[in-house]
């Protein structure tokens, strides 16, 4: 790409030379694996300058989230605002698609594929405007902070709550797409959390920039969000630092291939919540109406092909293979230029499709295991339900699967069957989404099972603690054992709002 990459954008390594944050780093716990790497690199001075420097990044954002943990909602919510009035501002849109263009020639120059330029690309107005129209929609959402969801009385004036907080420092590791930047500040700081981000390599001089703005748009009116709040690292290097830092971060979310998940779960002690690929389904049943199936189809493979939420395997339903609808979905994909891999036992079976769409090809078993990331559908019959969601349990990556059926029962076996983060009835893949689920912007899609799954909004950013209010009480007053005193343990009606700031 020409432009040598930083450990951190220039910004945030001016602040680095904090003395308190110095002396926090030498007490920070690295793992075996940062260990390792630092001692093997001890003899390069500037790798060294970025551990340290990554390492004091990370104290940072520790001291940013522990101040963020009283951070009142109004001021949770003046930051959100200011953001979205700084990347609002003509001088930093200008700037932004400047650095995004940068971006861009080195894309085409590096021959990356349509797919992943549409991705990088901030130029369209639409694109940039509902960017920062979440922002503002985040901000107008309700506090996620302090909600009170348990509350019961053990004894007279003893009263336990439980009640949600932020999780603290979060990583979050993503692919070239820039307006993720803006998407997860906005989420992370909507629900008091302090993030690092390490966005694709493809989008550094939009991320860089995007990050800078967003920091110094944190102003002393936020209260107690400061502008450590949001804070980028550029390198896999700063990667393997953070890695190590079980003690600044409570949580790594790895968002782009199965690959790096892995990668990052063999590599740390840090919780990690994985946002994998969309090894995707779409299952036609027997019954159904035959031009939404077509439709859902195409939405799902071809509205973004290289997205995790796009469909990548087609199965149908075995008794549609002998009748007039199996030729007509497969030339309505063909014309909406999909490739299509059809089981070579169906295509034997039926030479009609190859006479009739020249362009299909013959499915290898390793396309029902793949990714395509393109206008390309693995096709294959099934001959039953059951069979769809065996396949699906095998093959698929457990992210986003989908039916189209007119049977209420058939649906309800599969949405119970599919062991997915998502499956929907009679809708495309693509609706996988946190946008169009209603959250205002997306961390990601988790694949994970805990702690949270799917779309992953501020909710997925929240965990709890358990307030106890008592008045001198003490456990040895309720003895052990026969004979002990009992607790009353009776259901307090929940004001779930009573501890918000
Ligand atoms: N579930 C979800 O929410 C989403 C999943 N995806 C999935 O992401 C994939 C496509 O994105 P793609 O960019 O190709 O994904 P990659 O996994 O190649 O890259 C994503 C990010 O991870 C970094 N990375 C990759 N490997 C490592 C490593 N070993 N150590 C440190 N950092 C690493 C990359 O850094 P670098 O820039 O240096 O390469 C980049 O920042 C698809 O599989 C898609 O389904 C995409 C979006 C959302
Ligand atoms: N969830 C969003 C983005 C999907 C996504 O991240 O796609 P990509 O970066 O192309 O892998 C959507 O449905 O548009």
């Amino acid at each position: 790409m020409g432009t040598k990459r930083k450990a951190m954008s220039s910004d945030n390594g001016k602040k680095m030379q904090s003395d308190n944050g110095k002396k926090m780093q030498k007490k920070s716990e690295t793992s075996k694996t940062t260990k390792t790497k630092h001692k093997q690199s001890s003899d390069n001075n500037g790798t060294d300058n970025e551990f340290k420097l990554v390492g004091a990044l990370a104290v940072r954002a520790r001291e940013a989230s522990l101040k963020m943990q009283t951070a009142s909602a109004q001021h949770r919510n003046a930051a959100l605002v200011r953001i979205h009035t700084a990347l609002s501002r003509n001088e930093n849109r200008a700037a932004i698609i400047e650095a995004n263009k940068l971006d861009l020639d080195a894309a085409v120059q590096n021959n990356l594929s349509p797919q992943l330029i549409k991705r990088l690309d901030l130029s369209s107005k639409d694109k940039f405007d509902s960017m920062i129209q979440g922002v503002k929609d985040i901000a107008d959402m309700p506090d996620p902070v302090g909600r009170n969801d348990l509350a019961t009385k053990l004894d007279d004036d003893l009263e336990l709550f439980r009640v949600s907080c932020p999780i603290g420092v979060i990583l979050i590791i993503f692919e070239a797409r820039p307006e993720v930047v803006v998407n997860i500040a906005a989420l992370t700081i909507k629900s008091g959390n302090a993030v690092i981000l390490k966005g694709g390599k493809e989008a550094q001089h939009s991320n860089a920039i995007l990050a800078k703005i967003i920091s110094d748009a944190i102003s002393d009116d936020c209260g107690n969000v400061g502008k450590d709040a949001v804070l980028l690292v550029e390198s896999r290097t700063a990667i393997d630092v953070l890695l190590g830092m079980d003690k600044q971060i409570d949580l790594v979310i790895p968002r782009g291939s199965n690959q790096l998940v892995r990668h990052v779960q063999g590599n740390t002690r840090i919780p990690v919540l994985g946002h994998a690929d969309g090894i995707c389904t779409t299952y036609l049943d027997e019954t159904l109406d035959e031009e939404k199936a077509i439709r859902i189809i195409i939405d799902a493979k071809t509205t973004a092909p290289s997205a995790c939420n796009s469909t990548e395997t087609l199965l149908i339903h075995k008794f549609h293979l002998e009748t007039p609808f199996f030729i007509t979905l497969l030339t309505r994909l063909a014309v909406a230029n999909i490739s299509l891999r059809i089981d070579p036992e169906i295509i034997s079976a039926f030479p009609v499709i190859t006479a009739t769409i020249p362009t299909v090809t013959a499915a290898t078993p390793e396309d029902f295991d793949t990714e395509f990331l393109d206008t390309i559908l693995a096709v294959r019959a099934v001959a039953s339900v059951d069979d769809a969601i065996s396949h699906i349990n095998l093959h698929g990556s457990h992210h986003t699967d989908a039916i189209v059926t007119a049977s209420q029962d058939a649906a309800d076996t599969f949405l119970r069957g599919v062991d997915s983060a998502d499956v929907f009835w009679n809708a495309s893949t693509r609706f996988a989404d946190g946008f169009r689920f209603g959250f205002g912007a997306e961390i990601g899609v988790s694949t994970n099972k805990t702690h949270a799954r799917g779309p992953v909004g501020v909710e997925g950013l929240m965990i709890y603690k358990y307030r106890l209010h008592g008045n001198g009480h003490c456990t040895a007053d309720y003895g052990e054992g026969v004979g002990r005193k009992s607790y009353k343990h009776d259901a307090l009606d929940i004001d779930s709002k009573r501890f918000q700031l």
